[in-house]
């Protein structure tokens, strides 16, 4: 906490668990640095800013409090759009009136990349407007090249179609259905889609960006990047990991006691646990619910899993529960958590070895950090482009499915679960060594730590001069 108030900016999270849970994470360390800090929420949000509110004073953190928009009915395709637009029609007007009557206003709006539209709403009050990415580099370049330069599928019955990014360092190259769904559903001229990829568009036109990543872990995309943008204004802070003691209540309330979930681990021996998560929101199909489960039954080792329920508007149709009996037929080797888990707590017990993931961005750093070997599941999103860059690039991760195109066989996935805990995988000291260079990063004088400062430093700059 510092005594002194330094400049005002405005933080924006985009409302989901996986973009406002790092940004609340870079708040507290932008605060820690001197940043005063208004930060915007909808009302279902608010609790999440308790932790934050009851270590710093008004003086230096302010919450502005703006309205969600009703839970929105539409087909599963144009949620984001709707969540997206939603917020734009209602926000809007708002800080525009917010910022003319503040007495003394923001210097610059810091917020996340799904709230493109707040690039126009910096520049019509005077700030700079720059993004926060909660996904990777590579991930944002490859956003930008495809809403930028619009590849077709030529083959529109093949979802195999191969699309290649000859731009971006390493030139990836990807199967259709890897490709961001939104942009799979792309129709130009449709007013969703123009606002979506007017909000993509805007994020590269913004005066900077900060993201939830490490120069070790993505420097030729961080230079790709610069290069794209056409500026230097680029800072890799991450991993923006937690910095309370109890990270219980992060992103909401476990719906385990965090230290129950610690117990059973406790017992357990060093790096033989696996834990499976698929993120905040993924429910999985009920096919590959069920070859997860067969696997987990079959599997000696012993594991925590979090299992996603459904919840109202989430999928439609094909959604998988727990088959019959499940809990009992693996009582003793089996810690099921329905609902909420204390993720980052349970990632960092020393007897876990072993992620199963979706591959979120958040996942992957959480897992990186905590040194475990990654078993690579992703389903949507950038979450194929995070896979390839665990198994192919840092050779941390091991493949064991492909959203729904590729599901294991569950005695081969058991057989990958048996050897995820093993010791001598080379994937583990590769594990090993990453976890040491993210913490590396953010410790005095690492890359992040020094990304952090020049961005505190760019920001100091522009109170006294005018943008
Ligand atoms: O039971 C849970 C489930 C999740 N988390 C936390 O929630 C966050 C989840 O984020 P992430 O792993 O990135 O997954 P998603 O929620 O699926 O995130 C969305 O946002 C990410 C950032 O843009 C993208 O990389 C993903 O593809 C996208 O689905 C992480 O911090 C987890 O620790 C918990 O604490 N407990």
């Amino acid at each position: 906490m510092t005594a002194t108030a330094g400049p005002h900016i405005l933080v924006y999270p985009f409302p989901t668990s996986g973009h406002i849970i790092p940004l609340l994470d870079l708040t507290q360390r932008l605060l820690s640095r001197g940043l005063t800090v208004t930060i915007l929420v909808t009302p279902n949000n608010r609790p999440l800013l308790d932790p934050l509110l009851s270590t710093y004073p008004e003086s230096c953190l302010r919450t502005l409090v703006l309205p969600a928009q009703g839970s929105p009915l539409n087909p599963p395709r144009d949620r984001l759009f709707t969540l997206m637009y939603g917020l734009r029609e209602l926000h809007y007007p708002a800080l525009l009136d917010w910022f003319k009557t503040h007495p003394s206003p923001p210097v610059a709006i810091l917020s996340d990349f799904f709230l493109g539209w707040t690039h126009q709403l910096a520049s019509e009050v005077g700030v700079p407007r720059v993004v926060f990415s909660p996904s990777g580099a590579l991930a944002l370049s490859v956003a930008f090249s495809l809403w930028v330069d619009l590849p077709k599928n030529d083959e529109p019955e093949n979802d195999n179609f191969k699309v290649s990014f000859t731009k971006i360092p390493n030139c990836p190259v990807y199967p259709w259905f890897q490709v961001s769904h939104v942009y799979r559903m792309y129709e130009q001229g449709h007013p969703n889609w123009e606002f979506y990829r007017s909000c993509l568009l805007a994020d590269k036109a913004s005066w900077g960006v900060v993201f939830n990543s490490f120069t070790e872990l993505e420097r030729v995309y961080l230079d790709h990047l610069k290069k794209d943008m056409g500026h230097n204004r680029v800072w890799a802070v991450g991993p923006v990991l937690p910095a309370f003691d109890d990270m219980a209540s992060r992103g909401g309330s476990s719906s385990v006691p965090t230290h129950e979930v610690l117990t059973w681990l406790e017992s357990r021996p060093e790096n033989s646990v696996l834990y499976v998560c698929f993120g905040s929101r993924q429910v999985l199909t009920s096919k590959q619910m069920d070859a997860l489960a067969d696997a987990l039954e079959k599997t000696r080792v012993n594991f925590v899993w979090c299992v996603r329920q459904s919840s109202k508007g989430h999928v439609a149709g094909d959604e998988g529960v727990l088959p019959e009996g499940f809990e009992d037929r693996v009582a003793g080797k089996g810690y099921i958590i329905k609902g909420w888990a204390p993720q980052v707590a349970i990632l960092r017990h020393k007897t876990v070895g072993a992620f199963l993931t979706h591959c979120g961005w958040n996942s992957v750093l959480e897992g990186i950090s905590a040194g475990v070997v990654m078993l690579t599941w992703p389903q949507s999103a950038d979450q194929f482009t995070n896979a390839n860059i665990l198994v192919k690039e840092l050779k941390v991760g091991i493949r064991v499915g492909e959203g729904t195109q590729i599901i294991l066989e569950s005695t081969e996935l058991a057989h990958l679960l048996n050897e995820s805990v093993d010791g001598t995988l080379p994937e583990r000291m590769k594990a090993e060594e990453l976890s040491g260079a993210a913490s590396n990063a953010v410790s005095d004088g690492g890359s992040s730590d020094k990304d952090l400062d020049e961005f505190i430093k760019s920001i100091r700059e522009l109170k006294s001069s005018k943008f």
